[in-house]
């Protein structure tokens, strides 16, 4: 776009320079500076460890044709237009969201936030508006998806990336005829302005808890920032069982105009609600009162929580149109969420194995408890703990956790890097004994550690493969080696098969 519409778009101060501004294209913009283009224009962020403003000879050498500052450059001399703006991160979001057409102007955006249960309930949404016909595009921490199916991965990991990516995702949705898209919505990116300009036309509130304080600093402070999605949506699917928060939610879901429809997973007065909660050892079954009347439900995941997920889910896309029916039976061919408690396909007298994401003591035992819950016979969990940087202080809690919570504990490898993998077992070793345990044997080789646990475990017993999730790779002291969980699980359970013949 013309340099000259951001600034009225902007509502910029430019300053004078050599430069000429009119004439001048912006193509895109960056927040970053190692990451502009030719044609880009730089916005200088002052953050908590860079002030951004230091990077603008950076910007301008790789090719910057404008910068956004809040203040002038202070040693650099600035050939290129320069705007003056009162807030970084705000005119990042909104040069982003111009430079990129207003996307989401042109989709029907589900947003999804919460402490927990996030990017389950986006796969769930996501699930549903494709089962219903819609071209539906992804944005959550497991990557983003363009309504082919594929996963991607944005130049950086996060939940959800700056304002620029977020942009460019959706505009890349909208070029690919995307109609819908789920936006899952970290409380980092409420209060950083990162989904500033993505206009929701539905926001889920999973749930909230303390988590996050470094960043936010007070509880009151991290409801207000994931709050935002609630007061920016049209329409909001709200936890009735979310307390004290619910109640707070509601008016602010109502600010504007804007309306909003409750769930509870635990028998609360709500407008979804479910009831005769079934748990077996492949899936959850239970009964949906909603307002467009009442179905049976299955979702062929374990867990409790994921009935919440599940009712939060259902009416989001509700709220976009999709009737209870289509609603039911496509939650019954859900596919589950790569790495979170994703189930291998095993056959008659094989031991249930599961992949899981868990690698702090906190998730370990959560994983664990729920797991046991479905588990006839006597639960198995193979568990590392990271190297290099990774905090060392967690190896001996996992230690513990894994010993207490299960009943046999294989200790691993989980990407030692160049720490020697002796030293964090010995470490797991430890939290063990100290926990007065003694049900764990050591096996450094991760293939080995899971080939043991599902050779020796009985047709009733659940094997935890926990630690490494959907992680595409192994960093086994200076090597990077590709690494695909379940595909070992896989392979262990055939192991096993040929053992048995
Ligand atoms: C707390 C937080 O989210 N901080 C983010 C924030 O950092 P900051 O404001 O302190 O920025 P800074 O690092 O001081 O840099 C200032 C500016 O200089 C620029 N810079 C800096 C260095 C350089 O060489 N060149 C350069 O241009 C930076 O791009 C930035 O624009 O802006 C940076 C630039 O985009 C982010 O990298 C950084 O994310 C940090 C690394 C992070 O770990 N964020 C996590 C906690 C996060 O956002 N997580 C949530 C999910 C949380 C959850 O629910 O689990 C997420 O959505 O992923
Ligand atoms: N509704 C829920 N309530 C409580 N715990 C949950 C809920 N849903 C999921 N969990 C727990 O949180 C873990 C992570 O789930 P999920 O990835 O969906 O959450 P998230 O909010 O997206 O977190 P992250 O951004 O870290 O991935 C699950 O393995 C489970 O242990």
């Amino acid at each position: 776009m013309e340099l000259l519409d951001l600034v009225a778009a902007l509502d910029a101060e430019l300053v004078d320079t050599p430069s000429h501004p009119s004439g001048v294209v912006v193509t895109g913009v960056s927040h970053q500076a190692n990451w502009i283009r030719p044609g880009q224009a730089f916005v200088a962020i002052r953050g908590a460890h860079f002030d951004g403003h230091g990077f603008i000879s950076d910007a301008i050498e790789r090719g910057a044709v404008a910068v956004i500052g809040e203040g002038l450059p202070t040693s650099t001399v600035c050939n290129v237009p320069y705007l003056v703006v009162a807030n970084a991160r705000e005119a990042l979001a909104d040069a982003a969201t111009e430079v990129a057409g207003r996307p989401s102007d042109r989709l029907t955006v589900l947003g999804v936030t919460g402490t927990d249960g996030k990017t389950t309930t986006s796969a769930i949404a996501l699930h549903l508006l494709r089962r219903a016909g819609h071209r539906t595009g992804l944005l959550a921490t497991i990557g983003y998806e363009l309504p082919d199916g594929v996963l991607r991965q944005p130049p950086a990991h996060f939940t959800t990336p700056e304002a620029p990516q977020v942009q460019q995702i959706l505009r890349d949705m909208v070029t690919h005829e995307a109609t819908h898209a789920v936006v899952e919505s970290s409380s980092h990116a409420l209060a950083m302005d990162r989904v500033r300009g993505v206009s929701y036309d539905v926001g889920v509130w999973t749930n909230l808890t303390g988590e996050h304080l470094d960043f936010h600093g007070t509880m009151e402070q991290y409801f207000a920032d994931k709050a935002k999605l609630v007061q920016r949506s049209r329409h909001s699917v709200l936890n009735a069982d979310d307390e004290p928060w619910f109640e707070r939610l509601i008016p602010l879901a109502k600010e504007d105009g804007g309306t909003f429809t409750s769930y509870s997973a635990e028998g609360r007065e709500a407008d979804w609600r479910a009831a005769d909660v079934r748990e077996s050892s492949e899936a959850l079954t239970f009964t949906v009162h909603s307002p467009e009347g009442v179905a049976e439900a299955t979702l062929p995941m374990i867990g409790r929580f994921n009935v919440a997920n599940a009712l939060a889910a259902m009416a989001g896309v509700s709220g976009a149109g999709v009737g209870l029916k289509d609603l039911v039976e496509a939650l019954a061919t859900f596919p589950g969420v790569a790495g979170r408690m994703e189930m291998v396909e095993r056959g008659a007298g094989e031991p249930r194995v599961i992949v899981d994401f868990a690698h702090t003591a906190p998730s370990l035992q959560k994983a664990l408890e729920t797991v046991r819950v479905t588990t006839d016979g006597e639960l198995w969990v193979v568990i590392g703990s990271a190297g290099g940087q990774r905090d060392p202080s967690k190896r001996a809690p996992l230690g513990r956790v894994a010993t207490t919570y299960g009943d046999h504990a294989v200790f691993t490898e989980e990407d030692h890097r160049t720490t020697p993998l002796q030293d964090i077992l010995a470490e797991m070793e430890r939290g063990a004994r100290e926990a007065g345990n003694d049900n764990f044997v050591s096996i450094g080789d991760r293939t080995e550690a899971i080939r043991y646990a599902v050779h020796e475990a009985s047709p009733d017993d659940t094997v935890v493969l926990a630690g490494k999730g959907p992680e595409q790779t192994l960093e086994r002291g200076t090597e990077l080696i590709p690494w695909v969980e379940i595909e070992e699980a896989r392979r262990a359970l055939a192991a096993r098969r040929r053992a048995d013949v």
